[in-house]
């Protein structure tokens, strides 16, 4: 399913969070929203799950107005995952995952053996086996992040918005994450802080400054030494790797040629 969105804006009294800010994710693909603290990551990403409201601008579903869309429409079709969702209640690993389901049972029909299996399943894909009894609360941080990802995922959304997903990922468990989003069918729009891996992985990037997309597209031609300078502030050397995609390393600060 094909995620675009055309000139988003969005204020907060005076702020203005997100300005005029144009996406394109097609079908299938992994796009990766960067950019510094504060640029409008999350405030975008928010936008697209229908969680907050543009002041203006459209947000289309393989062409169709998100807007014309009822809630649970939308449940089927979006996931997201916040940097900071966690259940209200004292809910077991399971309750959580069963929850997930809702959007796809008649209301108020009951739990069934395909639901649980379901679960089962997905807690075995996320490396959880097992974990299905355990309280929520007592997971790690990055235990707690792999059951929301697959919580999100039993929803079988075609799009999957996620914020800062790799958050609390040792390293194993963040290229094994990213490999999975990159080969997935579905449509993946994902804030991500490091850049490195985001270039590896992403089939697009865009780049956000002070609400603004100030670049859009595929890595090696977002990442350039340049536009890293003008909008992180720091100085960085980009090679490409043997596909192509950038590599980056970083020059200690102060930025060479800066004044202090
Ligand atoms: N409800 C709000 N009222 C006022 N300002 C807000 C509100 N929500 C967000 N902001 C501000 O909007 C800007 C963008 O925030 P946002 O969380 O979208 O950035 P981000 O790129 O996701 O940041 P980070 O990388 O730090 O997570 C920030 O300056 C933030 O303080």
């Amino acid at each position: 399913m094909r995620l675009q969105a055309h000139a988003l804006d969005l204020a907060v009294r005076t702020k203005r969070l997100v300005v005029s800010a144009t996406l394109d994710a097609p079908s299938g693909s992994f796009v990766g929203l960067v950019g510094p603290n504060g640029s409008g990551k999350t405030s975008l990403l928010r936008l697209l799950a229908g969680l907050s409201r543009p002041d203006s601008g459209r947000i289309l579903l393989d062409d169709v107005d998100r807007a014309t869309l009822s809630r649970r429409a939308l449940a089927r079709r979006v996931a997201y995952v916040g940097q900071h969702t966690a259940p209200d209640a004292d809910l077991t690993v399971r309750d959580v995952l069963l929850l997930a389901r809702i959007p796809h049972r008649a209301l108020l029909a009951p739990v069934t053996a395909a639901d649980h299996e379901a679960v089962d399943d997905s807690l075995d894909r996320a490396g959880l086996s097992g974990y299905g009894p355990r309280d929520w609360a007592s997971l790690s941080g990055g235990e707690q992040q792999r059951v929301n990802i697959a919580r999100a995922l039993l929803q079988r959304p075609d799009v999957l918005l996620l914020d800062e997903p790799t958050n609390h990922l040792d390293i194993r468990h963040q290229l094994e994450l990213l490999d999975d989003l990159a080969r997935s069918p579905l449509t993946v729009v994902a804030a991500l802080h490091g850049l490195d891996l985001a270039a590896r992985f992403c089939d697009r990037l865009v780049l956000l400054d002070a609400g603004r997309v100030v670049a859009a597209g595929p890595p090696v031609e977002v990442l350039t030494p340049e536009r890293i300078a003008a909008v992180f502030g720091v100085a960085a050397d980009v090679t490409l790797d043997e596909e192509g995609r950038p590599l980056l390393r970083w020059y200690r600060l102060p930025l060479a040629g800066a004044t202090t």
